[in-house]
């Protein structure tokens, strides 16, 4: 009888508890919690601990993760720790492993596809069952694929997304840290947000955004920075910054003012109007909008066919375009990342990310 079909044994639980101490490689929050859950469940039952306080967010967010796991048995608890922790080895093992042909062109991004062929660098979000929402790994790993693509001899520049979202936004769990690490860490959040969308501002290839389906915070707002963006008809646009104790980001606050004007970019940034795409398309915010079903053949057949028109005429005139206002992004884009820290670290903004990662509220 296999392994699972019994159940581990006590020895394979400890054996991955050890296990776990040796992994190199940091598997993130979210499994971490996971983690945690399932070695609470195993080793002492269901949660039998007070619920901490509001503030305490990450014994909070364990405390959840440990008691969303109800009446799960000690052993199947035991069993979902000890796979868990073989995945986690079993995908560090891989990562020194040659890779075959045709995955080659993924190497060195573990949240992204980055794919090159017809004169077209794509960049694609890969956290399909997260709705591609961003960690900070993924705005790393933009960055550098974004660096690539300045070099590379490609024309056009796509980002995209794997699944049925464009994505999510911020990953609301980079807020899972304990408070005393809050001031330093929102002082890194946005050194990291500057940066990020600097990338955007100072890109020197035309920059295609491929919106494949429902788009949300910094995901809306860093369209204004693409050089043509095409939405699939699912696609939605909701930036509900207030209702998370936030503000704007990526230059949206001067930017989309001055593409729809004030009291439209209102409704959208302060009281978090979501758009449909066509909503989107008559604001400026979406250059095109393609049937759904027809959506990818219609959009690469397009960029193909622009792919072939001569490479640096392209380059040359986006840059025409953009260089009026990139002083004026920058500074912008500082000060919005300014204000951000100082939210990160309030009370508006903790409460409503611990709504929703105790699923009691989503957008
Ligand atoms: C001090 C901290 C420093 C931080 C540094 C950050 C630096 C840059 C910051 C830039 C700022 C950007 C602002 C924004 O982007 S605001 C927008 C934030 N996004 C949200 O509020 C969306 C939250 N998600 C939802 O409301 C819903 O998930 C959804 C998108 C409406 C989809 O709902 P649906 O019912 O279809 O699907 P699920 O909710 O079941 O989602 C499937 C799983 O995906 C997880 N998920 C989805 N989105 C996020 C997210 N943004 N953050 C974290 N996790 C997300 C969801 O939890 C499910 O996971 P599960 O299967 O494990 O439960």
């Amino acid at each position: 009888m296999s392994k699972t079909a019994m159940g581990a044994s006590q020895k394979d639980f400890e054996s991955a508890v050890n296990q776990m101490k040796l992994l190199k490689k940091d598997p993130g929050n979210e499994v971490k919690l996971k983690l945690y859950a399932h070695y609470k469940q195993a080793t002492e039952g269901p949660c039998n601990t007070p619920k901490p306080g509001v503030f305490d967010l990450i014994n909070k967010a364990k405390w959840d993760a440990w008691n969303a796991l109800g009446n799960l048995p000690k052993e199947t608890a035991r069993q979902n720790y000890v796979d868990l922790v073989s995945g986690l080895s079993s995908s560090s093992d891989s990562s020194s492993q040659v890779k075959p042909e045709a995955d080659r062109k993924q190497a060195g991004y573990e949240t992204l596809v980055m794919t090159s062929e017809d004169g077209i660098t794509k960049i694609m979000l890969n956290r399909p069952t997260k709705m591609n929402a961003l960690t900070t790994q993924m705005y790393q790993e933009i960055m550098l694929a974004l660096e690539a693509a300045s070099k590379d001899d490609s024309t056009i520049t796509v980002l995209t997304g794997n699944g049925s979202y464009f994505s999510s936004g911020n990953d609301l769990t980079n807020f899972v840290i304990s408070p005393d690490e809050l001031e330093e860490r929102a002082r890194r959040g946005a050194i990291l947000l500057r940066d990020f969308v600097g990338c955007f501002i100072d890109f020197p290839k035309p920059l295609v955004a491929v919106v494949n389906g429902p788009a949300v915070g910094i995901s809306v707002t860093i369209l204004r920075l693409f050089d043509l963006v095409y939405a699939s008809d699912r696609a939605t646009f909701h930036t509900p910054f207030s209702h998370l104790g936030q503000t704007p980001e990526a230059c949206s606050s001067y930017t989309f003012p001055s593409l729809m004007g004030p009291a439209k970019a209102a409704e959208m940034l302060i009281f978090g109007k979501k758009l449909t795409a066509a909503e989107a398309c008559a604001r400026g915010l979406v250059t095109e909008v393609f049937p759904d079903s027809t959506f990818q053949k219609e959009v690469w057949t397009r960029l193909k066919a622009y792919s072939k028109l001569p490479r640096n005429a392209l380059r040359i005139s986006k840059q025409m375009i953009r260089n009026h206002e990139k002083e004026k992004l920058h500074a912008i884009n500082a000060e919005e990342s300014r204000i951000l820290q100082e939210r990160w670290q309030s009370d508006e903004c903790m409460n409503a990310i611990m709504n929703f990662l105790s699923r009691k509220a989503k957008l």
